[in-house]
């Protein structure tokens, strides 16, 4: 008998939509779709609005079938509903926690197509959209938006979910320059952290995006709240500096881990050495902090943002006194390689014929989102939870008490989480299809390792599996598509999986070679 993990992860680009198109909500509200504007991994982003009203909302729309979209609806189900938003600054008496909200969410008929949907507020733009025209940050503007981002993260710790992947793309401005408004989106890696305990799974190491994710994400940990902490503080480098020591070796998350663990010992010295000291002895000690908080405990965030006021402080010097004291930082700063990272959003891709026959190691393939899927039912409210168990904080000061029992229960989620975990990105592009508008389509940051990696993760599973019974759930319920007879096709490959279509043109075809290599053994 094949073994079940044959069946097909790779996933289905939604269908394009006309602009016009009306669709209703489980509580028959009614939408109109407008404009897309963006791709996500595997789904389409179009502006929308509530039939009758004038708000521009922003909806993600995936086919059913495909299991992203279904990650990032289950924790806006559990955590990011208006009302919870709402009550958490009343309480905190603050006046945004930096996060988006649920505005609705299910699934439409879209001629054959069942589609999944999520509407939250439309947002201006990224963050990356304004790091990418200099390659920087100003100091001011990077410390400011990691203030927001520790607020968006200490609500996410008050729901006892990690977010896992904080980058500029990740983070988007309510107008431009308004980095104090900035909101952290994009839940594809979130995770509940409650259930924590400390023990490594190698198949998860270097789960997030390789320069920025964190050394637990690194050694195979579920994503800690001090790792999103840690993910904070490579990036406030990054924006600020331009670079991190181990961008070059981005495609062998490996070596990127081994040169994170050689920084970590001397980090003080090394953040001052590319940021300059007034700023970066306090991101350095917020970077000690973290790594000095147990794995499952919740970050001082108070102290967090004592420091990065003291960051802020040092900022808002005059231009001339911190031109000197900066001076080794900008020496050290070179410009920011576009090749390879996965910020490379604004190139437009173009078909090509073109093959390399260089390899990508395997390792670097390591940029992994693990989505909780489910089948078609799932897209409606996910069952609650019961009550999770507390964990203790360091210093939980800044955390009022925790949220227990929205969600998914444990064995459930867990569940859900085995029976999908090989069930992500890419997906079959009808080869009626029309190829999508090539103005709209980009290269999407970061997923060329998750495809990489999730198929080399279907392999490994369907080797586990192999020795399975058939004990678990049915096969009906799995997704089916691209099998190894395709992988093993360049052209197939090439044709039918838009998540390649969307890579860049080098990289697409480096990575077409390696799967295709692959599965011709
Ligand atoms: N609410 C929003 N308002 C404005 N733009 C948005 C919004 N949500 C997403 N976008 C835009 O769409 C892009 C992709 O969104 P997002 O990262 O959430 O999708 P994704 O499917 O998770 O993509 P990926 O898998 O590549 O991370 C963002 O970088 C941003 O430019």
């Amino acid at each position: 008998m094949l073994p079940k993990a044959k069946a097909s992860k790779l996933h289905v680009l939604a269908a394009e939509i006309p602009s016009g198109f009306k669709f209703t909500d489980t509580s028959k509200k009614e939408f109109v779709l407008g404009k897309q504007f963006a791709t996500g991994g595997f789904g389409r982003i179009y502006t929308c609005t509530e039939a009758g009203k004038k708000e521009l909302l922003c909806v993600k729309v995936e086919p059913a079938e495909n299991g992203p979209l279904f990650v990032e609806i289950a924790v806006f189900q559990r955590a990011l509903k208006l009302d919870m938003i709402q009550a958490y600054c009343k309480e905190k008496k603050i006046k945004s926690v930096g996060l988006p909200h649920m505005v609705s969410g299910g699934i439409f008929d879209y001629k054959e197509d069942k589609m999944r949907f999520l509407i939250m507020p439309k947002y201006h733009g990224s963050l990356e959209a304004v790091r990418e025209k200099s390659g920087r940050l100003d100091e001011a503007a990077a410390i400011t938006v990691a203030k927001a981002t520790v607020r968006s993260l200490d609500y996410l710790a008050f729901k006892n979910y990690t977010h896992g992947d904080i980058k500029s793309m990740n983070i988007l401005l309510p107008s431009p320059s308004d980095y104090e408004g900035a909101v952290l989106v994009d839940f594809g890696l979130a995770r509940m952290a409650s259930s924590n305990v400390e023990k490594a799974d190698k198949k998860r190491a270097h789960n997030g995006t390789a320069i920025f994710t964190s050394l637990d994400a690194h050694r195979g940990f579920q994503p800690s709240y001090r790792g999103d902490v840690e993910i904070l503080v490579y990036n406030i480098v990054y924006w600020i500096s331009g670079k991190l020591p181990w961008q070059p070796k981005e495609s062998n998350p490996a070596a990127v881990q081994t040169e994170k663990e050689v920084w970590e010992k001397s980090a003080e010295k090394e953040i001052e050495k590319l940021i300059g000291s007034p700023i970066g002895g306090p991101i350095a000690k917020i970077y000690r902090l973290a790594q000095k908080t147990p794995y499952t405990s919740y970050v001082d965030t108070v102290a967090v943002f004592k420091l990065l006021d003291q960051a802020l402080a040092a900022c808002k010097k005059p231009a001339a006194s911190k031109k000197a004291e900066s001076t080794t930082a900008k020496a050290a700063t070179t410009k920011p390689s576009t090749s390879k990272r996965v910020v490379a959003k604004k190139v437009v891709v173009e078909e090509s014929d073109e093959e390399e026959e260089e390899v990508i190691p395997k390792s670097s393939s390591r940029r992994v989102r693990k989505p909780v899927i489910d089948s078609e039912e799932s897209a409606e409210e996910p069952s609650p939870l019961p009550k999770r168990q507390a964990l203790k904080p360091v210093k939980s000061a800044s955390l009022p008490k925790r949220a227990g029992s929205e969600g998914i229960d444990s064995s459930r989620e867990d569940r859900l989480r085995k029976r999908t975990a090989s069930v992500e990105p890419a997906g079959l592009n009808s080869p009626t299809r029309k190829p999508s508008d090539p103005k709209q389509r980009r290269p999407i940051p970061g997923l060329a390792n998750r495809i990489v990696k999730r198929i080399v993760e279907e392999d490994e599973e369907a080797e586990a599996r192999s020795d399975e019974t058939d004990e678990e759930e049915d096969e009906e319920d799995r997704p089916k598509g691209v099998g190894s007879a395709l992988k093993a096709n360049k052209d197939e490959l090439r044709r039918m999986v838009p998540g390649m279509r969307n890579l860049q043109k080098g990289r697409r075809s480096e990575i077409i070679s390696q799967i295709a290599r692959k599965h011709k053994k």
